[in-house]
């Protein structure tokens, strides 16, 4: 089914000259040297083609893609030209999208939900008209997306998927846009659909750019233009993919009857032929020369009077003036939507419910017993490390999978990341909020700690800020590293020298005076400390004694024991959320230079 007119757009030629990627490797003396990755390619790929770039795994395509859509540009040189004028990343990026191998997608979203929240977003609008509502019904027709609209996304196949990538982008009407193996993991005859899905965006005049790992001799054909790449990343062909047979004769390669042409030039790239590889890039120019391209320059193109497209874009706000509140709005809603469909909220609140109570049983009524001082007190900065535990494990699991998608989104400039970073934080704290109330609720009554609304809601409101604290620490270690098994074990690496210091283990007093500056900036000692007053300081009268002889009845000589005589519960409220907060922006900034890197 050829794509509605009203889907069309103008496209962009892009053209890059000597493209060269260099990255630092470990050599086997364990020295660092530069690898050469793409060595100095050029080429040029024009609106209302569909180009695919191939090779073998490990030449360099995503390398190439990479560098074109301005998704990574460190290690990058070489210019790249959009309509002839120097590539100018920022406007480029409005332009362009970059649909990655893997379906960066949020998965409890339906079909449907995704497309509107992409269309509010990069629209900055918290409610959709008419105009664009049925813009939205036109590009899931033509995707044959309509169906399916109200299935969620994790129920989708691998097809439907790709094309939900496809879809989200549209709402945005993109000129230009790059696809990482858009078929790789597909069926052939879901890659089949996605590959005609590609065929008639480039019809509708955009410039489609696809990195292609293995093609068909039949999706071969569906290309308008092969850049073939070679392992050592250098050009053997840049051209109409109906050239192919005829550049090679040219070379004097013929390739068997029967045997797939795009099999056959990769063989050639890997030296199967003798050494054939270097005499091409040679001929081609390592992609510099067009003679194979003949006029395909024309080929495809929408001429402007032709298009009777509804440019999008044009009813929506330009994103330069970004509304942060409009945006914020609308991703807190998507993340209400998303959270709210997950299982993971309520095994949280029910692991909150169940320790709490597992302790509330085993440490009954400890509280008003002045003979379990020191139960008591472990039973406190126990409950400390399990709310620090708990939320900072859940940010290490959740974050680094909301990266991938944020790394997406944000690169193709769908909101600022502040918003995103805001938005994930607003909507998270009702969730740890209520976890945290559950357990200090059903903790503080049954373990028996003294029965005073401000004492609870103090204990409460610095259980809150040490679970929010480890949190951001989750997040941050969840940032630094995509590998789950570094995070955690890191996370408890940063989290257990506080816990030393947390006034609980050994006493300040106690401690060489070397040492003795680290109690003041552990916020595990602050929490303590505050806590430790929530519940034996503000003015408590003595203890209840069961027995004939208890160390001591009076809270305030337990106070002095722990050498928290004085009351700072404020202050140590305050400097455990000036960490929170510092914290909080170190975080914000690493996640910002993490998307930069990109
Ligand atoms: N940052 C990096 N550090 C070290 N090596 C790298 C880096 N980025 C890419 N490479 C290497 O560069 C080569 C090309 O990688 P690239 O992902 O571009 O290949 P590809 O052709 O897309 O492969 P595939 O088809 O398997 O996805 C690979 O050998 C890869 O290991």
């Amino acid at each position: 089914m050829a794509l509605n007119s009203m889907l069309s757009n103008k496209g962009l030629d892009l053209r890059f000259v000597d493209i060269t990627y260099k990255v630092n490797n470990w050599t086997d003396t364990f020295k660092i040297e530069k690898k050469t990755i793409l060595k100095g390619v050029s080429g040029a790929f024009y609106q209302g083609q569909l180009c695919a770039i191939i090779g073998c795994s490990g030449s360099g395509k995503s390398s190439l893609l990479n560098a074109l859509s301005g998704y990574k540009t460190s290690g990058y040189s070489g210019t790249i030209f959009i309509n002839d004028k120097p590539q100018e990343l920022e406007s480029f990026q409005k332009q362009s999208c970059y649909i990655m191998q893997e379906d960066q997608l949020h998965m409890q979203l339906t079909v449907r939900e995704a497309i509107e929240f992409a269309s509010k977003l990069k629209c900055l609008t918290l409610s959709l008209n008419a105009s664009k509502l049925k813009m939205i019904d036109l590009i899931l027709e033509n995707l044959n997306l309509l169906k399916i609209q109200n299935t969620v996304t994790i129920n989708l196949s691998g097809g439907e998927r790709r094309k939900l990538s496809i879809a989200l982008e549209l709402v945005h009407n993109p000129r230009i846009m790059f696809f990482d193996e858009p078929t790789s993991g597909l069926d052939s005859l879901s890659a089949n659909q996605v590959l005609a899905t590609l065929r008639e965006l480039a019809n509708t005049g955009r410039n489609i750019i696809c990195t292609i790992h293995q093609a068909s001799a039949s999706q071969l054909k569906i290309f308008d233009i092969l850049y073939v790449l070679t392992p050592s990343g250098q050009c053997i062909y840049h051209g109409l993919t109906s050239n192919l047979l005829d550049y090679l004769a040219v070379q004097g390669l013929r390739c068997p009857l029967y045997h797939n042409t795009a099999d056959y030039i990769i063989e050639i790239s890997l030296g199967e032929y003798g050494d054939q590889a270097e005499k091409l890039v040679n001929y081609i120019n390592n992609g510099k020369s067009t003679e194979w391209l003949k006029n395909t320059c024309q080929k495809n193109l929408v001429k402007e009077d032709q298009l009777i497209a509804i440019n999008i874009n044009d009813e929506c706000k330009d994103t330069k003036f970004t509304n942060h509140l409009v945006q914020l709005v609308i991703l807190s809603h998507r993340c209400i939507v998303k959270t709210l469909r997950e299982k993971f909220i309520t095994t949280r609140l029910m692991v909150h419910i169940i320790v709490s109570a597992v302790y509330g049983w085993v440490y009954f009524g400890v509280g008003i017993n002045a003979s379990f001082i020191h139960d008591n007190l472990m039973l406190l900065f126990f409950s400390l490390l399990f709310i620090m535990y708990t939320a900072s494990s859940s940010m290490i699991i959740n974050f680094p999978l909301e990266i991938s998608i944020l790394s997406k989104e944000h690169f193709n400039q769908w909101y600022s990341l502040s918003s995103y970073y805001l938005s994930y934080t607003i909507v998270d704290l009702p969730i740890q909020v209520l976890c945290t109330f559950l357990y200090c609720v059903v903790l503080y009554y049954f373990t028996g700690q003294p029965l005073e609304w401000p004492r609870f809601g103090l204990y409460t409101l610095m259980m809150l800020m040490v679970g929010l604290l480890s949190q951001t620490i989750g997040m941050l270690m969840g940032t630094l590293f995509n590998d789950l098994r570094f995070s955690t074990i890191l996370t408890s690496f940063l989290l257990m020298p506080w816990m030393m210091f947390g006034g609980i283990f050994i006493k300040i007093s106690d401690t060489p005076a070397i040492f003795q500056w680290l109690f003041d900036i552990s916020f595990m000692k602050h929490a303590m400390e505050g806590i430790v007053h929530c519940v034996y300081g503000f003015d408590r009268p003595r203890l209840y004694c069961p027995k004939i002889y208890c160390y001591s009845t009076s809270p305030s000589n337990i106070l002095k024991d722990l050498d928290m005589p004085v009351n700072k519960y404020w202050f140590n409220f305050l400097t455990v959320t000036a960490i929170y907060l510092l914290l909080k922006v170190f975080t914000y900034l690493v996640l910002k230079k993490k998307l930069k890197i990109h």
